[in-house]
């Protein structure tokens, strides 16, 4: 078993305003450790967290890879979560490389098909969309959940951007709910971008029912 990053550095203050490790979270790493076989033979050069918040799951999956030249590239809308992802990273000896921007936005010509393993645990929660905005315009905790009509609004934006960030063997892993309509997800996936998708891991966490799907150019073994 693949230990859980040392978070320990983090304090209460932190964790005020950056979204701490839930069952989202944690349904993620299990994801990636189930996949880690698969991950390691990938030999991935290129990893991009969007919404890294703690830097948890990036820390995670540098541990899943063990020693590699991967670059570790993350990126958050909140200013103090990528400082914390900076100091999550030191933490665990895992080189994460920080970026306070929306997105990938800034990165997306760079990385232009470049990307091995493209992470995203959005935020899912529907909310009306004034609440979505304002989350995002304030760039604070609240961005961490409200995810506007259906809890998409932010997702898809990003979904837009997947295909073009992808490398030819990337393999993209995404948290959802049900309430997101994941066979919806998939589907559009499909039909706009080619991209085939497979559930890795489901399980109910409270109220929530979460659900981890991997896209992928052709189906990844
Ligand atoms: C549900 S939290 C997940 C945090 C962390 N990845 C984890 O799994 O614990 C969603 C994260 O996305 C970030 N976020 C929200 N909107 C974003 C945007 N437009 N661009 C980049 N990050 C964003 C939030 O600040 C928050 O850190």
């Amino acid at each position: 078993m693949i230990p859980t990053p040392d978070l320990s550095h983090l304090t209460r203050h932190d964790l005020e305003q950056v979204y701490d490790p839930a069952e989202d979270t944690f349904l993620l790493l299990d994801a990636l450790e189930q996949e880690a076989e698969a991950l390691r033979k990938e030999r991935p050069l290129i990893c991009l967290e969007v919404g890294s918040g703690s830097g948890c799951v990036s820390a995670f999956l540098g541990k899943v890879l063990g020693q590699s030249s991967s670059l570790y590239l993350c990126t958050d809308i909140n200013k103090h979560a990528t400082n914390c992802t900076l100091a999550t990273g030191k933490q665990n000896k895992i080189p994460l490389d920080p970026v306070t921007c929306s997105l990938a936005r800034p990165l997306l010509s760079r990385l232009r098909h470049a990307v091995d393993v493209l992470l995203f645990n959005p935020p899912y929660v529907p909310t009306d969309t004034d609440e979505a905005s304002s989350a995002q315009g304030s760039a604070g905790i609240a961005g961490s959940w409200a995810g506007g009509a259906d809890g998409m609004e932010i997702t898809n934006r990003l979904l837009q951007d997947v295909e073009c960030l992808l490398s030819p063997r990337g393999r993209f892993y995404l948290v959802a709910l049900k309430q997101n309509n994941v066979p919806n997800i998939r589907s559009r996936m499909l039909e706009d971008f080619g991209l085939t998708s497979q559930i890795v891991i489901e399980r109910r966490a409270g109220r929530e029912y979460l659900i981890i799907i991997r896209f992928a150019r052709t189906t990844p073994s």
